[in-house]
């Protein structure tokens, strides 16, 4: 048994009001979690020694079986047009059910912390009842030191019971899936749901809701930072190449998808990193792909060949498959998971209109805009045949995992970047020389080229024009780039069609916007694209 778990484990559970006559397993590590999620048939052994397991019918989170406890305390605070509620005797039923679900079961529990400042860190203790769910959320949280265990006070509490079955009559639920969030006592319930990503999200909703209390803005982004010490944040919604390019061998990685940006600069929530790993290549992406090769790394839903070894190109059960690993798993990442003020903010977009260009830089207005707005586009299910893309607006890149107002956040994000004069990009890793179906995926490396020339400034000096339709600055020449990839309408061999599908998207950004017209001065209304009649 570990040091660590020579504690009485079962005081960790008590402490929290959970009994069970199984096994508690405190804290432990990636050793003891290998024999016993194989040892329960939870997961598998990959040839190269990470561990590889299935969800089942859920792939990735479940938004709409998220609920938030509307009580005295969070009624007046949290954005209810955009998190549903559920009421406290619906939650203390859930948490007696969930506690009855448990009394015999074997369970896993992590002491962990969210948020690399010493100042604004949350203690949270992660209940699983599988082995590998504790692997997971170690992987990704920061993992305490042994002294920092010894004195360790649970803040957060979440509860990840997958064989839960909900009941929408006596929980409040829709269906028997089910995220409960309290947070007023900062307890998190999870069932019905394998798919880990729940976990880490929760911290995030709670630290969310927390932090624009202290001053602090809390931003789903990753980051990282440059040899002179400056620091990048990367927002954008998920699959728009947050893990990806945070990943740079030239840059010191802070982290990969949540951080605080405080009066010290910024901070990264996690301890790890959750990566796609659909088509994963080792050539575009050597060090995601490395961390898939060794002990330690959680594989999901990854499908293995007969010699056990990752078949990253099959997405026979879901496109969204995943590795969760340690920061330190990254050559060249933070140990501290801070960093100082950014000097670039990019915004990520996979726009599959194949319509933004692949940078364009943003006034400070402009940069609010598109914080509001949060656009990227998906990519249309291809089982059904179906290839025009559809458009995402989620505000702050990230409205499933925002409790307040987007206004409260974008209030502090406008002081921030006015405060520390950071230039600000939209970059788009979708599609480019025609929509999805007709154009290609934006290379690599053409993004991480032209990332490269914002970040270490150069880009700065290059010639901009005014796009016709967006009214950002697009450069006209960047060294290393083919030129013709930076005007998106002439990658298009259609112009009229260019011009039809610019004038479409232009148009989803007004109607989406209509929501936050009354939260936002006339400044950022002016930010807003407008249709402009197309040259030639
Ligand atoms: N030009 C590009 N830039 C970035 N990623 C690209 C590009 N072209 C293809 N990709 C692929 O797109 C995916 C980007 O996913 P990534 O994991 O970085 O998203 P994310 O923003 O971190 O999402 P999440 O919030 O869900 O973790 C990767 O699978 C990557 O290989
Ligand atoms: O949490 C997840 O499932 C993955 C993620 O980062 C996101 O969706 O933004
Ligand atoms: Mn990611």
């Amino acid at each position: 048994m570990s040091e660590a778990g020579k504690r009485n484990p079962d005081c960790a559970i008590d402490a929290i009001g959970l009994k069970t006559t199984g096994a508690v397993r405190y804290n432990f590590g990636a050793a003891e979690l290998y024999e016993e999620a194989i040892r329960r048939g939870e997961a598998k052994l990959t040839a190269q020694g990470a561990l590889v397991a299935e969800t089942g019918q859920h792939t990735g989170r479940s938004p709409k079986d998220k609920f938030i406890v509307r009580d005295d305390n969070t009624g007046p605070h949290v954005w209810w047009d955009n998190n549903k509620a559920i009421s406290p005797a619906e939650f203390e039923a859930l948490h007696a059910d969930f506690r009855a679900h448990a009394k015999a079961k074997d369970l896993y529990v992590q002491d962990l912390v969210g948020g690399a400042d010493a100042e604004l860190q949350l203690p949270v203790r992660v209940v699983t009842e599988f082995a590998w769910h504790s692997l997971f959320i170690r992987n990704l949280l920061i993992r305490p030191q042994a002294a920092e265990l010894e004195r360790f006070v649970p803040e957060m509490t979440i509860i990840d019971l997958p064989s839960f079955r909900a009941d929408p009559a006596r929980h409040g639920t829709r269906t028997e899936t089910v995220i409960a969030v309290d947070l007023t006592r900062k307890i998190v319930l999870i069932g019905g749901t394998s798919y880990a990503g729940e976990m880490k999200k929760s911290v995030f909703t709670m630290l969310n809701y927390l932090l624009p209390e202290k001053g602090v803005m809390p931003m789903h982004c990753s980051a990282n930072e440059g040899p002179a010490g400056d620091a990048a944040v990367f927002f954008g919604l998920s699959g728009t190449g947050k893990t990806t390019l945070s990943a740079d061998p030239s840059r010191t990685l802070i982290g990969d998808d949540e951080h605080g940006w405080g009066p010290q600069g910024v901070f990264n929530f996690e301890g790890g990193c959750y990566a796609k790993t659909i088509r994963l290549s080792a050539e575009a992406e050597p060090e995601i792909f490395a961390t898939t090769q060794r002990f330690g790394t959680v594989l999901e839903n990854v499908v293995l060949n007969a010699g056990r070894v990752p078949d990253f190109d099959d997405g026979s059960l879901t496109e969204n498959t995943r590795c969760a690993y340690p920061l330190d798993y990254i050559p060249n990442a933070s140990r501290t998971g801070r960093a100082g003020h950014p000097k670039n903010i990019i915004m990520l977009t996979a726009d599959a209109f194949g319509v933004m260009p692949p940078i364009a830089r943003l006034t400070p207005a402009q940069a609010m805009y598109h914080f509001l707005s949060g656009y990227t586009a998906k990519v249309a299910g291809t089982e059904k045949g179906v290839t025009e893309p559809e458009a995402t607006f989620s505000t702050c890149f990230g409205a499933p995992f925002m409790p307040r107002h987007p206004s409260e956040y974008g209030k502090l994000l406008r002081e921030l970047i006015a405060g520390h004069g950071v230039d600000c990009w939209l970059v788009n890793t979708g599609w480019t020389g025609g929509a999805y179906g007709t154009g290609r995926r934006m290379p690599i490396k053409v993004t991480r080229a032209l990332l490269g020339a914002a970040l270490d400034g150069s880009l700065n000096a290059a010639e901009f024009r005014t796009d016709a339709n967006f009214g950002f600055e697009v450069p006209v020449a960047v060294p290393g780039v083919d030129g013709a990839i930076l005007d998106p309408r002439s990658t298009w061999a259609d112009k009229a069609a260019y011009d039809r599908q610019a004038a479409k998207l232009v148009g989803m950004f007004a109607v989406n916007f209509e929501k936050f017209e009354k939260h936002v001065d006339a400044t950022i209304l002016g930010a807003a694209p407008h249709l402009q009649e197309a040259a030639e």
